[in-house]
């Protein structure tokens, strides 16, 4: 039993203290349910890009240390394709390594669109919203919004899922119910 549990959270807005505020206070809740003093390390995606390893290498080798020294990774949720590429490679590395993954809204549409690349086989796969013709979409503008008006689009707030796959690790995180209300807030979904 560790004492700790180191969780990397990788995203685009780690230099905003307050952008993932409730990601916060959720893994501090869980954290104390499991007894387990709680650290989290914030790693800015693009730093694990290869892009970044070119022109800033220790930010690169400090961004990868952290993401490997971690117990879970949680990526969470964000708009718009800077430091896509590094969501991805995270997501990859934990798929590769077994490392308890958790992925909210872009987070889960990311590890959509790495599974589809490197395990379907599919290396354009993408969402529409990071390259609108990618030959592969797995990740589409949802068919209720517009794409010309960019008020009021949004998905928001509580919509009803049903649980298809009985007895799914997400079901059973929901204790086996038909469905979950939970909160929104989208423009894309998986298609
Ligand atoms: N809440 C989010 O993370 C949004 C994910 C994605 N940018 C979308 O609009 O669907």
């Amino acid at each position: 039993m560790y004492r700790w549990v180191r969780i990397a959270i990788v995203g685009k807005y780690t230099d905003l203290s307050d952008a993932y505020l409730s990601v916060l206070k959720a893994l501090f809740h869980a954290s104390v349910v499991i007894r387990k003093k709680l650290v989290v390390d914030m790693v800015p995606s693009c730093d694990l890009e290869n892009t970044t390893k070119k022109e800033d290498s220790r930010a690169y080798e400090a961004a990868w240390k952290l993401l490997k020294d971690a117990n879970g990774v949680l990526l969470p949720g964000g708009f718009g394709d800077r430091g896509m590429e590094g969501m991805i490679l995270a997501a990859k590395y934990s798929r590769e390594n077994n490392i308890p993954f958790l992925g909210i809204c872009l987070g889960m549409q990311i590890a959509v669109i790495e599974f589809a690349r490197s395990v379907l086989c599919l290396p354009d796969a993408n969402s529409t919203e990071f390259e609108s013709e990618t030959k592969h979409p797995c990740i589409i503008f949802m068919p209720e919004g517009s794409t010309t008006h960019m008020g009021g689009t949004m998905r928001l707030g509580s919509r009803r899922a049903y649980f298809h796959v009985k007895d799914s690790k997400s079901a059973r995180l929901y204790e086996n119910k038909d469905f979950v209300d939970e909160r929104h807030r989208h423009r894309y979904e998986v298609w």
